[in-house]
């Protein structure tokens, strides 16, 4: 069951120096995410341009002591039986950490340490999520209804993918109407 429902409306970013012209909005559509679902024909069989989720953030100026703030919505849907998720990463300067508020609807954040080892915390509104240095981190909505949480990191901090090439330890898969949290073997 695949539901692409419309991207929500901005999150207005009202701010004493940030206008609206300040927002960076990018989609990530099911095309982008070659090899991040373990299904792949099911990946497949999905439109390419099906959206995943949308990340809107304010273009804060870079530097050390600088922050990005962005929130990201990610729509509820399945490709196979994995829940829709957004990429993950490590951070490219492994000392930077990251903050997430849970906005709206339910989901997981799946942490993930240099060792391979990753846990999962609850994403709700209001909920607040310290992601320490040297933790990957991928948003997952196991719900009905777009999750939406807000991120806070440094403009230093830079997006590593390649060091999860393999994946991440776990999946979080719809199995006998269940939310299962499955170990992966070969990443
Ligand atoms: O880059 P990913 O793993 O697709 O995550 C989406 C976004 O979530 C954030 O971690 C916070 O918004 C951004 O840094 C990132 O671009
Ligand atoms: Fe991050």
């Amino acid at each position: 069951m695949n539901i692409s429902v419309n991207m929500p409306p901005c999150v207005a970013f009202h701010n004493g120096h940030f206008t609206a012209e300040d927002l960076i909005t990018k989609v990530t559509r099911s095309g982008d995410l070659a090899g991040v679902f373990y299904d792949t024909d099911a990946w497949r069989a999905l439109p390419p341009e099906t959206a995943i989720y949308q990340v809107e953030m304010l273009k804060s100026p870079q530097g050390e002591g600088e922050l990005y703030a962005g929130t990201t919505h990610l729509n509820p849907g399945r490709i196979g039986d994995e829940f829709y998720m957004t990429r993950g990463h490590f951070h490219q300067r492994r000392e930077q950490g990251e903050v997430y508020f849970g906005l709206r609807g339910t989901g997981l954040l799946l942490l993930q340490d240099e060792q391979g080892k990753a846990r999962f915390e609850q994403v709700s509104p209001g909920s607040v999520h310290i992601i320490p240095g040297a933790t990957a981190h991928r948003l997952i909505n196991t719900g009905t209804e777009v999750l939406s949480a807000l991120a806070v990191w440094p403009t230093i901090a830079g997006h590593d993918y390649a060091a999860l090439a393999q994946g991440f330890a776990l999946r979080v898969v719809l199995q006998g109407g269940k939310i299962h949290g499955k170990e992966v073997q070969n990443g």
